[in-house]
């Protein structure tokens, strides 16, 4: 008798769902932040979902001219659908992600406007910013380079004061200073707030923001003096292939003098340059707040990745029990869990700790409003570290979660391949990660020589300040062993940098240990949030104890992960190190049942996921089986290509065992 095994795998997930020790409802606001969140993001996901013109099950199957075109659409669509439902600047921004397909409008929004805001003055602001928010304009971040974008203080684009004509003249002296990589500008941009060496009166006073126009408003040509295209295809299919990063380069072009951003430096009608009394570090802000909004995005990009692989683990099965009995579901085989569930542990951390950067964030800004920039360290250390270690984390996660789906993982179907082709660049872009886990280290080196001197860290550095403690101190498993590390780490740095012959010769020949130590630091703050998050009144039945084991499991599994460290700073014994990992082994037995509900609480529709092992209702082998039908490569029995390749081929073959 033929068994129904699609029907089968759609009541194990009911089972599954019906096994869980926990409210999920409650656990959906838990993990979203509010009841409102909750509400207001699955009214825009089902907007999106139901909207054909949002499909996007065929977006690896179209040519790069014809994916961009369709990006296009999708935007001008959103956006009528924005203004006709007049949504909310959340309930837009919430569209938007949802439509989940890389494109200028994400640059727009996300870094043009950000950086009027941020280094316009209130007169600059009142200008563009309505242009902006009413699309009548379009603009892009033009920073990067050819030949540099790591350090920003080598860029080579100048803008050179004229007083004659009160105008700046934009140019790129060499092949190298083309901008190149900002998204948004190869096709759609009108505008980009491009970075360049400010050069008055004869003098180089380093790099400045400027507005400039690159595209008439009339037929869309470049204007004179513009050259820009798009830099060419990127890794995997689909992917970051709708995003138009560009190239451009200047010739002389001329901008009126008030198109410089203002707000923390400016240049005469005269000519004179005048610097506000602000840290001149402010002209990065606009990378701060990025970096801070790509946190949010890695629990979002772990979460997809983990709600697939999690799901699909709960429908596969391989192998009989050992008395006959039926298959063994894949979840329940205790590599798949040591494997997976440190990530689902990984994408509540990241979620938790990502909304308290952003908390940090709102507090940084406020206190700048009032001149207040005692905090601008922590900012740069907290947003720079934690993007490196959460976009590196969730990179490697996402490839993880593709293993744990077997082959299936590789379909294009699973929706993994993709996901993991847009997702690498973020270890890329807005900071190489190494880049800035080193300038977490600089913060530490500098933190670790104020000790002496009697100088009290703050901020997620004060645990440094126990230092007489945590050097001496044989630690328990717990928060204090992460302190210990991290800060014996960074000491260690520290003495070790101090014997070199000078401070930055030093710095560089450490730098693999300091970038560990760097490391180490960021993981106890991930630690610290979690903790503090788990320690808040979390209503919902069963709700706090989950997120509690998932605590315990993210802290153990970095722990052993990283027990090198922890032994060789002897912040650990062995016998604690074994210790750490046998409960390990028993939290995942105590979130295995939980496991399908964890993921449900993400509460991510099928259109967001994009992913036929991760379907919500399990039915996952019909889904696979319809959906390899669709491949261009199948609307033919007998392929193109046949009588001009294959035929002649098998032909002469026959011809050949005639003889
Ligand atoms: C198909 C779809 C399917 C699925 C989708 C799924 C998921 C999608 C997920 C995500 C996608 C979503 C969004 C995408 C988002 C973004 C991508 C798009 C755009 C990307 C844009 C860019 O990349 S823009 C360019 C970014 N560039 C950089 O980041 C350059 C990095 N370099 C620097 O920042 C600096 O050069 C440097 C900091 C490394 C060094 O600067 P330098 O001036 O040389 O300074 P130092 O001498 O080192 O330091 C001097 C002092 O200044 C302090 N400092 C440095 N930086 C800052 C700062 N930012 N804030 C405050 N202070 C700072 C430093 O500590 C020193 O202080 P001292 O006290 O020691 O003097
Ligand atoms: C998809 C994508 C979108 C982007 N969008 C934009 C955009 O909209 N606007 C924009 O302006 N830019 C954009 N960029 C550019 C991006 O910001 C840069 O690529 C990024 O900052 C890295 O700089 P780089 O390419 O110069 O790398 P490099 O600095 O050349 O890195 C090469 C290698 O050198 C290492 N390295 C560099 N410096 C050091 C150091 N001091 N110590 C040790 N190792 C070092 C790095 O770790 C890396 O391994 C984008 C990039 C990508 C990939």
């Amino acid at each position: 008798m033929a068994v129904d095994h699609a029907a089968a795998e759609v009541d194990h997930l009911a089972a599954e769902r019906a096994a869980a020790r926990f409210d999920v409802e409650a656990m959906k606001i838990a993990w979203a932040g509010s009841r409102h969140a909750v509400d207001v993001a699955d009214r825009m996901a089902r907007l999106v979902a139901s909207d054909p013109v949002f499909r996007k099950d065929n977006r690896t199957m179209l040519s790069r001219k014809d994916l961009f075109k369709d990006t296009l659409r999708k935007a001008a669509h959103a956006w009528k659908r924005i203004v006709e439902l007049r949504l909310t600047e959340e309930e837009a921004s919430l569209l938007r992600q949802y439509v989940d397909q890389p494109g200028y409008v994400d640059l727009h929004w996300g870094m043009f406007v950000p950086a009027i805001k941020g280094q316009g003055t209130e007169e600059q602001q009142k200008k563009w910013l309505p242009l902006a928010y009413k699309f009548q304009i379009i603009g892009c971040y033009a920073q990067t380079e050819l030949g540099h974008g790591s350090n920003v203080q080598g860029l080579e684009t100048t803008a050179t004061f004229d007083p004659m004509t009160d105008e700046f003249v934009i140019h790129s002296p060499t092949l190298t200073s083309s901008k190149w990589w900002p998204g948004g500008l190869g096709k759609a941009s009108t505008h980009a707030v491009v970075y360049a060496r400010l050069i008055t009166e004869g003098k180089d006073y380093g790099i400045h923001g400027f507005i400039v126009q690159l595209r008439s408003l009339e037929d869309h040509s470049p204007l004179p003096g513009v050259t820009l295209g798009d830099i060419g295809g990127k890794f995997g299919s689909g992917a970051y292939n709708s995003m138009d990063n560009g190239v451009l380069r200047f010739d002389h072009v001329r901008i009126p003098r008030d198109q410089m951003l203002m707000r923390l430096s400016q240049v005469t009608r005269e000519g004179k340059y005048v610097q506000s009394d602000v840290p001149k570090q402010l002209l990065y802000g606009t990378m701060v707040y990025v970096r801070q909004s790509i946190v949010a995005d890695a629990s979002k990009a772990l979460s997809r990745a983990v709600c697939i692989a999690v799901r699909y683990s709960a429908i596969r099965k391989q192998f009989g029990s050992q008395d006959g009995g039926p298959e063994t579901q894949v979840l329940n085989y205790r590599t798949q869990q040591s494997r997976l569930f440190p990530l689902l542990a990984s994408a509540y951390a990241f979620r938790f700790v990502g909304d308290w950067l952003n908390w940090l964030y709102t507090d940084v800004t406020q206190k700048l409003e009032v001149k207040d920039y005692s905090t601008l360290q922590e900012a740069h250390a907290c947003t720079a570290g934690l993007k490196a270690v959460t976009t590196s984390a969730t990179a490697d996660a996402i490839e993880e979660c593709r293993k744990l789906c077997g082959g299936h993982g590789y379909l294009n179907s699973s929706g993994l391949p993709e996901l993991f082709a847009v997702y690498v660049p973020a270890c890329t872009y807005e900071g190489d990660n190494v880049v800035l886990l080193l300038q977490v280290a600089r913060i530490l080196m500098k933190t670790v020589s104020q000790l002496t001197s009697g100088k009290q860290p703050v901020g997620t550095m004060a645990y440094m300040g126990k230092v007489q403690h945590l050097m001496q101190s044989k630690c328990a498993v717990k928060t204090e062993a992460f302190e210990a590390r991290a800060l014996r780490m960074a000491v260690n740095c520290a003495q070790n940098i101090g014997q070199a012959s000078n401070q930055e010769e030093g710095f560089y020949e450490r730098s693999p240990d300091l970038l560990e130590a760097a490391v180490a630091h960021i993981q106890l703050i991930i630690v610290t949030k979690f903790i503090e998050k788990v320690h808040q009144d979390i209503p919902g039945h069963g709700v706090k104890e989950q997120l509690q084991n998932l605590c315990n499991v993210y802290a153990l599994y970095t722990l052993h992960k990283h027990l090198g460290d922890f032994l060789a700073t002897g912040s650990l014994t062995p016998k604690q190190g074994a210790l750490a990992n046998e409960q390990l082994g028993k939290l995942y037995a105590q979130v295995r049942p939980n496991a399908v509900a964890l993921v449900d609480a993400f509460n991510y529709t099928d259109h967001y996921l994009g992913s036929v092992l991760g379907r919500y209702d399990g039915n996952v082998y019909p889904a696979l089986y319809e959906e390899a039908w669709k491949d261009p490569l199948n609307e033919t029995v007998v392929p193109e290509g046949y009588h001009e390749y294959l035929r002649p081929l098998l032909k002469q073959q026959l011809k050949l065992s005639r003889l």
